[in-house]
Parts: structure tokens; C-alpha cells; sequence
């Protein structure tokens, strides 16, 4: 008597021995054989739940560009004007389609500023995707990444997927870290990296649907299907989009 169980990725034939009930915790996976010869692997999928709602978070230094990153991807716009700083929090649905399923992104706008910093590690807990923010044009910003990867391995889920964005690289001639600093960095940290203006639109899409692409992969892994390569991806759009002309 074998029994096949469902929700096992790859099948196992378990020896019960005689006497197979249907009220088995296996209920109707249960499958009754006298043959001696494991049964045809069962057709097992993980469908993607199109209902769930993944949790991304902006974070980085107060002026980096966050709350005007996330209008351009949510309006297709850029407010030019003097500078507001974010005070508290605020998110933005979007669903974003990667291979025909509908990838539900809630992202959240933080405040960059210090004072606000314990009110964001709160949201970092149920956290399923982190975009980290530097400016192109201030160091300082650029040498906080270091500190804020710190406060995410701290507070933030250990499996989270994080993407170190460099932002206004349509401010060439203020441009202080050089695309290279950025890339070293990402790869010090094995996280996914792009240079953004949110300004320009430069690759403000690619980005979120990277980390949409990444989150859907994992959450819907087929048996067998290799793993969503998020660094990979990135590369190939880069490449395709003539990288890197001194935007990505
Ligand atoms: N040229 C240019 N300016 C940008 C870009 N992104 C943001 N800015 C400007 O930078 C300033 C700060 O942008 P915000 O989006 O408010 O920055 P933030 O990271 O949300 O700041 P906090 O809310 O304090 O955390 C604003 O004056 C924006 O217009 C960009 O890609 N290019």
C-alpha cells in the first residue's frame, strides 16, 4: 500500500502497509494501490494567488527622491519644485502584470528623516520588498546605504528582496558617485542595483517590475522551474536598452 501526499513537490511513495482508510489525513489524495511500483508522479502546481498584495517599502536619506520615484511609476509624472519633506507614511496600490498573472504591489512611501525612523522599522516586519534610495549627486546619502542595509537586516524579514536604486542620474553634471561605486556596493551585498531618474522615468518601470517579477517567482515557484534570476534580468534589460549611456 502506498500512499502519494499532496503538496509534496516531488512524489514519495510511503509504505502504510494494509488497510488504507478514507478518513486519512491525506483525505482524498489518498490513493490505494496493491502494486509493489511507485504511482505516476501527481500533476502538482502552485498557482499564483492572484489576491495577495506584496508589501514594498521606499526607503533612504530624506531629499533622495522616493515620494517623487513612486509618482513617476504610479502617474507618469515629475513635480519640479522646492522640496517637501515626506512626514509619515503613505502607500500607493499598483498591479503590475509578469507572465499574464496580476502582481499586486502596495508600496510605501517613508520619510527619509531621521526623526521619523522608528515609525519605519515598524513596517519593515511584514515587509516583502525594500527599494533603497541614494542620490547620485550626495555622498552622504551614498555612504548611508551601508547604515540603512544595517536597520534592514535588523528589523526586516531575512528572506526580503531589496534593490539598491542610485536616483537623478538625469543630474549628470552633479554627479558625485559614479555608476561603478553603486554596482560595487550592490554586489558587496548581493542585492539587484539600477540608477533611476525620477524625473526622466529612466528605468523607474524596470525597477518595479523587477522586484514585481522576483516576488511573483517566489511566491508561485513551479517544481522544477528554475529560479527567477533577478540579477540577470536586470542585466539582460540593460543590455537591450543599449546599458549603459550614463543612465543604468
Ligand atoms: N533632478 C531630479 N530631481 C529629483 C529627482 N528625484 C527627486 N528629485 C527632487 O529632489 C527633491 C526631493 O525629492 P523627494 O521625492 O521629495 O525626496 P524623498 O526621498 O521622498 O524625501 P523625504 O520625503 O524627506 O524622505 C525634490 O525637490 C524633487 O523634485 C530626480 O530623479 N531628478
Amino acid at each position: 500500500m502506498y500512499i502519494i501526499m499532496e503538496n509534496t513537490p516531488e512524489m514519495e511513495c510511503v509504505d502504510h502497509g494494509e488497510g488504507l482508510h478514507s478518513d486519512s489525513a491525506y483525505g482524498s489524495s489518498a490513493v490505494d494501490t496493491d502494486t509493489e511500483d511507485c504511482l505516476t508522479p501527481l500533476e502538482i502546481t502552485f498557482p499564483y494567488n492572484e489576491d495577495q498584495m506584496h508589501k514594498t517599502i521606499m526607503v533612504g536619506d530624506s531629499g533622495v527622491g522616493k515620494t517623487s520615484l513612486l509618482v513617476q511609476y504610479d502617474q507618469g509624472k515629475f513635480i519640479p519644485g522646492s522640496f517637501s519633506a515626506t512626514v509619515g507614511i503613505g502607500f500607493t496600490n499598483k498591479v503590475v502584470t509578469v507572465d499574464n498573472a496580476k502582481v499586486k504591489l502596495q508600496i510605501w512611501d517613508t520619510a527619509g528623516q531621521e526623526r521619523f525612523r522608528s515609525v519605519t522599522h515598524a513596517y519593515y516586519r511584514d515587509a516583502q520588498a525594500l527599494l533603497l534610495l541614494y542620490d547620485i549627486t550626495s555622498k552622504s546619502s551614498f555612504d548611508n546605504i551601508r547604515a540603512w542595509l544595517t536597520e534592514i537586516h535588523e528589523y526586516a524579514q531575512k528572506d526580503v528582496v531589496i534593490m539598491l536604486l542610485g536616483n537623478k542620474t538625469d543630474m549628470a553634471g552633479e554627479r558625485v558617485i559614479k555608476r561603478e561605486e553603486g554596482e560595487k556596493l550592490a554586489k558587496e551585498y548581493g542585492v539587484p542595483f539600477m540608477e533611476t531618474s525620477a524625473k526622466t522615468g529612466v528605468n523607474v518601470e524596470l525597477a518595479f517590475l523587477a522586484v514585481a517579477k522576483e516576488l511573483k517567482h517566489r511566491a508561485a515557484q513551479q517544481p522544477n522551474e528554475p529560479k527567477f534570476q533577478i540579477h540577470e534580468y536586470i542585466a539582460s534589460e540593460k543590455q537591450k536598452s543599449g546599458c549603459c549611456g550614463g543612465y543604468m
